[in-house]
């Protein structure tokens, strides 16, 4: 996750959450070369700002003159020379100074973009753990908000400092030229300002970085809690869901204020101190026209000047606060650049043209990044061109993994995965993807129309192919029922389609992309008995022709597998036929038996289903006595049944009922096994 510096930048790791705390240059200068191509435009900005600021030198000095020429001596005829020259400055000032924020605007905003996307295609890259154990809307926090930090930093923080140094250098070189021994008194004491700015840069870098984390975790609760929102409402679990969203935005709350008692504080000190530096000028400004060195509009000219100077002096210490607080975000983002993608596009990939769909494993071992155990151990099979294989095995076994690693988000630690002969890390990425298929657990629905769901199988395909893919995935009929038929728009969240109904759209979306090798993870699960048997049409239409790897708990199409691979804790324990399995009585014996007589295979929910069926209930019933007497017990039960006569009279049909039964609770299942036990998660293997 991190990455190293150079020795001389000491880069430090929080223990909380390790995201790395990085100097402010490192920063910059990670991010620098993004600025590429914006580079002439911001020397242009730099020369509009030069531009700007003298004539804004210029425009002092002509108040100078005026104060001197005009104002103190009365003369209104020497008031229309300087007063022109005067306009004309500002008038090219301010076309100067508009011509250069609106570029530096357009800069800004490229970089901003370009800085968005630079992150954006890195994350598309992650491998998924990074998303398991990233809070999605810390992420979102740190593509929004982290990100605009960065451009405080790198452009506006350039802009700014070129502009407030040219400025506070060219309003300082009038100020000596006006009064050299008044400038310098002036200069004694700027330090003061750089003082004022590192007694607070510590703090206010501490207080941004506390108040992006608190951000990010803002937004990841209320993106968590409204992802929630049926859990949130079925188990009443609003104040819970309140208190944690409290606890986050009091965090935000405490770090926000901090940062603007820190800014303020920073502030009316920096201003206390120009006070004692306009008082020593004045100060010092009255002896000198007391003993007459001096006249009164240098004074005022100095006195304006300093007004001038000041802005940009302050500036650029608080534009030192300011950068050290966008570091914080830039830390944070550089986090997540630090991460590499588990696998990389090959140098020269191999262009083998349409693979026949011939998939091996040979000797593959897999742990996931970070994990302790192996997820998958010298794991061995291959899948001929055409063929069905199921994996099946208890959960955690591996079998997701497996496809992870045949769609290859993941490369093996040992051993490799084959196509055709080439290994899977020859191939390009996207043309590797473009031949395996993948038809994951959950459907996934793009924000978009149903036609565009299924185009995305294979973009830019004829209306005419999109509509064949939904016929032959069962979905056209529900998708002409749709409002807007093709067009209607679907989301993830979207309630008009059943799971049912989503995963045939997703099946239309894998027969469109055509690919050879299809890998299905889970296809039925999720969906009711009626659902699935809908899918199961469809599904075959989408695994003919193609090499098929089927990971599934449900069993209702082992029998056309060519071949079955029960996986346990990462290795295959039994491979063969359907039939073959069974006769060997065996693991799959046991998980299909399991499976047919509706018993969960975990072991832990060993419950049959089947269950007494209660007796129909009587309307009423009364308990009749051989003879009626106190003490007597009831020697059996006369139930009545209401039934209408034809005449519209109650009849009633009374029968002796056997005793009550009494109620046992199973210990064993039919097959004899124990129904409570303490064991391995499943007993097969
Ligand atoms: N991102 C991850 N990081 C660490 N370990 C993981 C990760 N994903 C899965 N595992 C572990 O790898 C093992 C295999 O997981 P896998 O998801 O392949 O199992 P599975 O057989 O598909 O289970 P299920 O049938 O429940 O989906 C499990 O022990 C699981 O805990």
């Amino acid at each position: 996750m991190s990455r190293n510096y150079e020795d001389d930048e000491e880069v430090e790791y929080e223990e909380e959450d390790f995201t790395p705390t990085i100097p402010a240059r490192t920063a910059f200068r990670r991010f620098w070369p993004l600025t590429r191509g914006l580079r002439r435009w911001l020397i242009l900005v730099w020369l509009c700002t030069v531009v700007a600021a003298l004539a804004e030198t210029e425009a002092i000095l002509v108040f100078s003159d005026l104060t001197d020429n005009a104002l103190q001596k009365g003369s209104l005829a020497a008031f229309w020379g300087p007063a022109v020259k005067w306009l004309g400055v500002a008038v090219l000032g301010a076309i100067v100074a508009y011509a250069g924020n609106s570029l530096a605007a357009w800069i800004t905003e490229r970089f901003v973009m370009r800085l968005r996307e630079h992150v954006f295609d890195h994350v598309q890259q992650l491998p998924p753990h990074f998303f398991q154990r990233h809070r999605q809307g810390d992420l979102l926090s740190r593509l929004t908000s982290d990100v605009d930090a960065i451009e405080t930093m790198v452009v506006s923080g350039l802009v700014g400092a070129a502009s407030a140094a040219f400025s506070a250098l060219f309003y300082a070189a009038a100020a000596f030229w006006l009064r050299w021994d008044l400038a310098a008194a002036t200069f004694v004491l700027a330090p003061l300002f750089w003082l004022a700015a590192r007694r607070f840069s510590g703090s206010i870098k501490d207080v941004s970085r506390e108040g992006r984390v608190a951000d990010g975790a803002i937004t990841s609760v209320v993106e968590e809690s409204l992802g929630n929102i049926v859990l949130t409402q079925a188990y009443d679990r609003r104040d819970a869901e309140r208190r944690r969203l409290h606890e986050e935005a009091t965090a935000w709350f405490r770090a926000s204020v901090r940062s603007t008692r820190l800014n303020e504080a920073y502030e009316q000190l920096v201003a206390v101190i120009e006070t004692v530096c306009v008082l020593a000028v004045i100060g010092i400004g009255a002896w000198e026209i007391s003993t007459g060195r001096m006249t009164l509009g240098q004074l005022l000219a100095f006195a304006a000047f300093l007004g001038y100077l000041y802005p940009p002096v302050r500036g650029l210490a608080q534009l030192g606060l300011t950068v050290t607080a966008a570091t914080a975000g830039a830390e944070r983002l550089i986090e997540i650049l630090d991460v590499e993608p588990s696998v990389t596009d090959p140098r020269h990939g191999t262009e083998t043209g349409r693979p026949d769909g011939t998939v091996e494993l040979r000797g593959v071992t897999f742990a996931y990044p970070g994990a302790d155990t192996t997820a998958l151990q010298n794991l061995s099979f291959t899948v001929n061109p055409g063929e069905l294989v199921i994996v099946t095995g208890p959960s955690g076994a591996g079998k997701s993994t497996v496809s992870k690693l045949l769609l290859r988000f993941y490369d093996p630690d040992a051993g490799e995965v084959f196509l055709d002969g080439v290994p899977l890390r020859d191939f390009p990425l996207a043309r590797l993807r473009e031949y395996v298929t993948l038809l994951p657990q959950e459907t996934l629905v793009l924000h978009d129309t149903v036609r565009a769901n299924i185009a995305c199988g294979r973009p830019g395909a004829s209306d005419q192919a999109i509509e064949e893919a939904a016929r032959a995935a069962d979905a056209h009929d529900f998708i002409v029922r749709l409002p807007e038929g093709y067009d209607t728009r679907v989301d993830p969240n979207s309630a008009r389609l059943s799971g049912g109904q989503l995963q045939r759209l997703a099946i239309a979306r894998a027969i469109l992309r055509d690919a050879p090798v299809l890998v299905l993870d889970e296809p039925t699960t999720g969906l009711d008995a009626m659902a699935a048997r809908r899918v199961v049409k469809p599904l075959r239409r989408l695994m003919t022709g193609r090499t098929t790897i089927m990971i599934t708990h449900d069993l209702n199409l082992a029998p056309d597998a060519d071949r079955i691979l029960v996986v346990d804790r990462g290795r295959i324990v039994e491979t063969g036929r359907h039939e073959e399995l069974l006769a060997r009585g065996g693991a799959y014996a046991r998980l299909h038996r399991s499976q047919n007589s509706a018993v969960m295979d975990t072991g832990e929910l060993r419950m049959p289903l089947f269950v007494e069926q209660p007796a129909p209930q009587p309307v009423y019933a009364y308990e009749g006595y051989e003879s009626y007497g106190a003490g007597q017990t009831p020697s059996y039960t006369y139930e009545a049944y209401q039934q209408y006569g034809h005449d519209g009279h109650d009849q009633y049909a009374y029968a002796q009922q056997a005793p009550a039964p009494v109620t046992t609770v199973p210990t064993t299942l039919p097959d004899g096994r124990p129904l409570f036990r303490d064991e391995e998660p499943w007993p097969g293997i």
